[in-house]
């Protein structure tokens, strides 16, 4: 008995822990009806509605000026601002989950392997390994975080119908997982146009809060807006598009410290030297460059190889690593 009231308690404590329930708000004249209106705009969580402006919760319908004064000043208190030293983000840094892509090649490149609570975007052309990986990642944050895992479940948003549970199945057996537990642990959803993207991005706020998840990925971000925006005449309403979907994306990375894995496709750069080795970028210009924390760049090796190299990251130079993609998901290369 007394053993349960302890795990009771440290369940407590971890709850206490994650992102504090937008319900907390509730009391003077702030109402659960209020809140059920946050909640409809996916604001589920204290941290989301303290990092709104007030011009999104004015824009809330049925929530007036006062009443948004109101919750501002109530999320302020819960969620408030402040600086903190660097050594002390330093020491909060080295607790940051990463999650293994099952190559120790590549995970050593990475620094430990895809970092949970910012955005990697992993871009290439077809056939480079991009969904392989992502296939990939959905088993391995299902493991547990002294295997390199993220103890959570895996959301996936296909947005070209290549997401195959089989793959799952494969990569399950690898890390003698069951099968069934590791399926049941991945939500995934189609997604057929760019509206459909983000309104599913505003859904996932609220399962992401209900449930521990470990990974968010979208195979592939681009592909939807490169097929409904078409022409110069629509770059801008594209770009505004997606910049409101990355920042989404975003804020989902902060407030809840999951991993969100992007897939991006390549063009030929047209400012690339002639006769250089590799002249393709990511599209989605400054405003995708901007959001990705990190960006892997995947071409084709011999085989079954691949390379990765690191393209943009904070803190990682910008080196390659040699992984293979191979019948139970990514691993190193096999000596030939
Ligand atoms: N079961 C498997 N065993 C080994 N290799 C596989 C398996 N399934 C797929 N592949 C290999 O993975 C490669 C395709 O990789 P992936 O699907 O990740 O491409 P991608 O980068 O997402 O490309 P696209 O942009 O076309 O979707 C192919 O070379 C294919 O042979």
């Amino acid at each position: 008995m007394e053993k349960l009231t302890n795990v009771q308690a440290q369940q407590e404590e971890e709850e206490e822990e994650g992102p504090l329930s937008v319900t907390k708000l509730i009391g003077g004249s702030i109402t659960a009806k209020d809140i059920k209106l946050l909640q409809q705009a996916s604001l589920h969580t204290v941290e989301s509605v303290a990092n709104a402006t007030k011009k999104q919760l004015m824009a809330i319908p049925g929530l007036g000026g006062g009443k948004v004064e109101q919750i501002i000043t109530e999320a302020n208190k819960l969620v408030p601002l402040g600086f903190l030293s660097a050594r002390t983000f330093y020491q909060m840094r080295a607790d940051v989950v990463q999650l293994s892509t099952g190559s120790k090649e590549l995970d050593k490149l990475l620094g430990g392997g895809i970092e949970t609570g910012s955005i990697t975007e992993i871009f290439g052309e077809f056939r480079c390994g991009k969904t392989q990986l992502c296939h990939t990642l959905a088993v391995t944050c299902q493991l547990p975080i002294s295997q390199k895992g993220g103890e959570g479940k895996c959301m996936y948003i296909d947005t070209e119908n290549t997401f195959r549970p089989e793959r799952l199945a494969a990569i399950a057996q690898r890390y003698k997982l069951n099968e069934s537990e590791v399926l049941d642990n991945v939500a995934f959803t189609r997604a057929h146009n760019s509206d459909q993207q983000t309104k599913l991005i505003q859904m996932a706020a609220g399962m992401l809060f209900e449930s521990r998840y470990a990974l968010l990925i979208v195979d592939s971000a681009m592909a939807l807006y490169r097929s409904d925006y078409i022409g110069r005449g629509e770059l801008a309403a594209r770009q505004n598009h997606l910049g409101l979907f990355l920042r989404m994306l975003q804020r989902l990375a902060d407030e809840f410290g999951v991993a969100v894995v992007i897939t991006n496709q390549v063009t030929a750069s047209l400012d690339g030297a002639p006769g250089m080795f590799d002249a393709k970028k990511p599209i989605g210009g400054h405003i995708m460059a901007h959001s990705s924390t990190t960006r892997l760049y995947l071409r084709k090796g011999k085989g079954e190889t691949r390379i990765c190299k690191i393209y943009d990251s904070p803190c990682l130079p910008e080196s390659e690593a040699m992984f293979a993609i191979l019948p139970d998901g990514i691993g190193d290369a096999r000596e030939s």
